[in-house]
């Protein structure tokens, strides 16, 4: 039998950073959305072993150093007597190292996916409890929808899905390492920004509308942008075309305008017409 599960990226609502951990790890306040750009897993079951075929043209690899393999291989460890081996084909439309959590989320479909099909019976916090083995946005990719994440992405608490908002993503179409960002921003010294997580928590809880102008942030801003100053330029560039505020997701290089009147977003999308891509999005309530 051969399931399809999709994989949706995230987004950061916000990013607050609270302090650090023994282990150098940031200990951080956000918000994430799991949004309607996403890639596709066909998953199958193998006699032995691991198969991974993804289209030539993506640059990733289709071995152990892929987030899938190494998330196969933990399930064949974990269940072998269910698992005998996983055959996966991989569709990607999610921009990689862009901030948009493509890798977590390829490994969180492949352990529902698993879950389906090996019929497991892993309830959603069991299923967390893998993808923290793996990496810190995965826990969140399990579930998806509107989420208040803390610590090393390890503390989730469900928020009430954002429905009908769209956003607008612009990649620049570089890729940018995560953990060059957090090193950047432990040994500098940058712009503090002022985030109020706890206020958009309440305003989701309370389902009323969300003023995007009031602008939640993203702290691995100032640093990202530094590194990388043509970010500020499609900031400003999203600003002028009618979003009521901009900014970075995750630790970048993707852009997210929010906007707060009706826009044809699709046709602002087809206008961007510099290095990189354009992706209209529809927040979704996750799986
Ligand atoms: C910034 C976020 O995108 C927010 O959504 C994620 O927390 C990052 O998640 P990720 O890409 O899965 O990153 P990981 O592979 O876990 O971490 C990459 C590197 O970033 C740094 N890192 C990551 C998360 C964190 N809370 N503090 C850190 O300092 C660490 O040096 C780590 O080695
Ligand atoms: N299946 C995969 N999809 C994307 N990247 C992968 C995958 N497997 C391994 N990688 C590697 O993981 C790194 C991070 O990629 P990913 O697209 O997950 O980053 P990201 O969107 O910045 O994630 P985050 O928002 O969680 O920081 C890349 O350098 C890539 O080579």
């Amino acid at each position: 039998m051969k399931i399809i599960e999709s994989a949706q990226a995230k987004i950061n609502l916000s990013l607050a950073i609270e302090g650090r951990f023994d282990d150098g790890y940031h200990d951080l306040n956000m918000i994430m959305q799991t949004v309607s750009l996403a890639d596709i897993l066909e998953i199958e079951e193998l006699s032995e072993g691991i198969s991974l075929e993804i289209d030539p043209d993506v640059e990733l690899p289709d071995n152990q150093d892929n987030i899938i393999w190494e998330t196969a291989n933990k399930l064949i460890e974990k269940y072998p007597k269910k698992i005998k081996g996983l055959k996966i084909k991989l569709k990607k439309n999610i921009p990689i190292a862009a901030g948009l959590a493509g890798g977590s989320s390829n490994a969180a479909a492949l352990i529902r996916g698993a879950n389906r099909l090996f019929k497991l019976k892993l309830n959603w916090a069991e299923m967390r409890n893998i993808g923290a083995e793996i990496g810190s946005d995965v826990p969140f990719c399990i579930k998806g929808g509107t989420a208040h994440v803390k610590g090393k992405g390890d503390q989730i608490k469900d928020l009430n899905p954002l429905k009908n908002y769209k956003a607008l993503l612009i990649n620049p179409g570089f890729k940018v390492s995560t953990a060059k960002i957090f090193n950047e921003f432990s040994n500098g010294d940058y712009e503090k920004l002022n985030i109020p997580t706890a206020k958009l928590v309440e305003i989701i809880e309370l389902n009323k509308k969300i003023d995007w102008k009031e602008g939640w942030g993203n702290q691995l801003e100032p640093v990202t942008f530094q590194l990388f100053p043509e970010l500020k330029e499609i900031k400003e560039w999203l600003i002028e075309n009618g979003a009521a505020h901009s900014q970075l997701s995750g630790s970048g290089p993707t852009m997210i305008g929010f906007f707060n009147k009706e826009k044809n977003l699709v046709s602002l999308a087809k206008s961007w017409n510099r290095k990189g891509k354009s992706f209209v999005v529809d927040f979704t309530k996750g799986y």
